[in-house]
């Protein structure tokens, strides 16, 4: 008998024929994100779940008492519970390394959208407001040769160095858990105390995971370090900022300006400051969003799904839950 699965979100044909291959399976289909109460009723008999970042919970776990894997559709993986998931035995995979080029894109286009007022600039011409050549209202900063800091220098960071470094000729210093000497040796990065990073760079860019560790790392202090010329970036989780004191730089002019694809609630509230001001660029947490790179994230978390309902070791398990592999 095959393994039974859930996939709570919408895949393409290709990976639902795939996972067919190996599971019996259903699928929730809709663009709609899957009510709590369908999950919960679907998981109750399933091996293994495809989802993208629902909370492992005590309460999660207790709807689906057989689940042997949950594979999440995406790089992040704050929404795991290691203690819990270790206790009740499930499996924990992610979608690393296929987005990484993807977001990095993301990433400098949002630099290029911030310091260049490309958004406004768009806007300024399809409005037809265009009424003078050689306008100087909209000057902006330059990007080449300017510093960049990178806070969180793993996989999405290191593309995002190469193409500061080497697209840019940018000067990239870097904060990290630990050093990175393939990218201090390929595109001249620069190990720095986070302090003096913030002191240094022109535009600040977090790339971090979501841990205990960095919610809330970036706040008031931080931002009063910054140059009041310089630019912040959030590429990853909008926890790792407080957003109120984000704001307040803004208003006050401690920092210039910032680029986000993400924040502390999301979707954003609708009567976020940030929407209103024009030296912030807003994205809606797109940063893996291309058609190439999300049919790579199904597959990979299919792959995952499989490898975890046949009992070998999926491909991503997560560092933090590696001691669940099995011994060969
Ligand atoms: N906007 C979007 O659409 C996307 C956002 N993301 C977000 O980006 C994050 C990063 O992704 P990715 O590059 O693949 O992850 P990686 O795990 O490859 O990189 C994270 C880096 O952060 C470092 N780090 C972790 N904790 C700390 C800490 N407390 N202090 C300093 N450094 C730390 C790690 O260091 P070390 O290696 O030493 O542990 C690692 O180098 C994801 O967790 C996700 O939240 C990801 C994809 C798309
Ligand atoms: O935010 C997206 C991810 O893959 O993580």
């Amino acid at each position: 008998m095959k393994p039974k699965v859930y996939i709570a979100k919408p895949i393409p044909l290709e990976v639902e024929e795939y996972i067919a291959q190996y599971c019996e399976y259903k699928i929730w289909d809709k663009k709609e994100a899957i009510p709590q109460d369908v999950l919960y009723g679907e998981i109750a008999d399933v091996d293994g779940l495809m989802i993208s970042k629902w909370k492992v919970s005590e309460e999660f776990l207790d709807h689906a008492p057989k689940l042997k894997i949950f594979s999440n559709v995406a790089a992040g993986y704050e929404n795991f519970d290691y203690e819990l998931m270790k206790k009740r035995n499930v499996l924990g995979t992610n979608t690393p390394h296929v987005l990484d080029d993807s977001v990095a894109d993301l990433a400098l286009g949002l630099i290029l959208m911030t310091a260049r007022k490309l958004g406004r600039l768009n806007q300024y011409v399809k409005d037809g407001s265009w009424s003078r050549l050689d306008d100087e209202d909209f000057l902006g900063q330059d990007v080449h040769h300017a510093t960049l800091g990178i806070i969180g220098m793993g996989n999405i960071g290191e593309k995002i160095a190469k193409r500061a470094a080497l697209g840019f000729d940018m000067q990239v210093l870097y904060n990290n858990r630990s050093r990175r000497p393939e990218a201090e040796e390929k595109y001249g990065a620069v190990y720095t105390e986070l302090d003096v990073l913030l002191q240094k760079a022109d535009f600040v860019l977090v790339m971090l995971p979501l841990s205990p560790e960095t919610e809330g790392l970036i706040g008031k202090r931080e931002f009063d370090l910054m140059k009041p010329t310089s630019f912040f970036f959030n590429c990853s989780r909008g926890k790792i900022v407080k957003e109120a004191e984000l704001i307040e730089a803004l208003q006050t002019g401690s920092i210039k300006g910032a680029g986000l694809d993400v924040y502390e609630t999301e979707p954003v509230d609708k009567g976020n400051p940030l929407l209103k001001m024009d030296n912030v660029v807003t994205m809606p947490h797109m940063g893996s969003a291309t058609e190439a790179t999300r049919f790579k994230m199904a597959m990979t978390a299919a792959h995952n799904l499989v490898a975890g309902v046949t009992g070998q070791n999926p491909p991503n398990l997560v560092k933090e839950l590696k001691d669940m592999a099995k011994q060969k």
